[in-house]
């Protein structure tokens, strides 16, 4: 009996280990931090084998420091990772606003972009959310203004002194422009990815802020969340991103109401069928 419990427990340990390191694995599998982790747990693991096996007492004694030293360096190595995880857990709500302000402001930003998009003019915005960007803003100038499609648009214009940089957007509102992003220096598989595509990787990978980037060369719109860019977006694709992470909840309920009508469309049909076989 004793044995069966001492079994079940064990096995019991190593599900729970296993779904813990799966779950970090998961979450930072694409970090910046995660080759050099990967490599340094590699050569622990496989220098604690060798002075195990041959029964190397000094090499076991440093390993078994060493590990607690990684435990530590991983707590610098993945700081940005771990604050926007922490940030996460901590805050239960992203938008302090109405939906039906969201849905306004979305429409405005939409609007915006859609203009920049068509007459080519490069923009980069961020949208704050439970981690703050003040130590951006403090890159560029500061501002309070209301977000307007004219106003990003004279902004953005190529000629006017705030036109390098990212806009920062706070609680439906301009908090600064001109402000300069963290620029991600992650492999990508786009090698051709320039500046203002990367800023906006990394200024996600380091906040949970979202960001949204018109090319310049190209006219295309693309947003990017944690560290992840949705390139050459359609307006209606750009649309309901936003509203997918901006009204998650409107957005699932809507799904919802397509999902029943086109059933209850689907069950007709059957029925109208039926009534032909008959
Ligand atoms: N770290 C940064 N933070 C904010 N904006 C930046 C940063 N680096 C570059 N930019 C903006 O990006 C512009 C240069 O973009 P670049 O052409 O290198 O990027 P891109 O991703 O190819 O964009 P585009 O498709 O618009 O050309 C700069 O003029 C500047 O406004």
């Amino acid at each position: 009996m004793s044995f069966i419990q001492d079994y079940w427990r064990a096995v019991g340990e190593i599900l729970i280990i296993w779904i813990c390191l799966y779950q970090i694995y998961r979450a930072f599998k694409d970090t910046r931090g995660a080759r050099i982790m990967v490599g340094l747990a590699l050569l622990l693991m496989v220098l604690s084998s060798v002075s195990l096996i041959l029964d190397l007492k000094v090499i076991w004694w440093i390993m078994k420091h060493l590990f607690l030293g990684m435990a530590a360096a991983s707590l610098i190595i993945f700081q940005p990772e771990l604050r926007n995880a922490l940030a996460k857990l901590g805050s239960t709500k992203l938008f302090s606003f109405s939906q039906s302000q969201t849905h306004e402001f979305l429409d405005t930003f939409s609007e915006a972009v859609s203009q920049l998009s068509k007459k080519r003019i490069g923009a980069l915005f961020a949208f704050e959310r439970s981690i703050s960007l003040k130590e951006h803003l403090k890159t560029g100038v500061e501002l309070d203004s209301v977000f307007s499609p004219e106003f990003a648009l004279t902004v953005f214009h190529p000629k006017t002194a705030l036109h390098d940089g990212g806009m920062i957007i706070a609680q439906n509102r301009v908090a600064g422009a001109g402000c300069v992003f963290p620029v991600s220096s992650r492999e990508l598989s786009d090698r051709s990815t320039g500046l203002r595509h990367r800023a906006a990787i990394g200024v996600t990978e380091e906040a949970d802020c979202v960001a949204v980037v018109v090319s310049e060369e190209t006219g295309q719109v693309s947003i990017c969340v944690d560290g992840k860019l949705s390139r050459g977006l359609s307006e209606d694709a750009f649309r309901s991103k936003l509203e997918h992470i901006f009204l998650p909840k409107e957005r699932e309920h809507e799904e919802k109401m397509d999902e029943q009508l086109a059933g209850e469309a689907g069950d007709l049909d059957g029925g109208r069928g039926n009534l032909a076989a008959d």
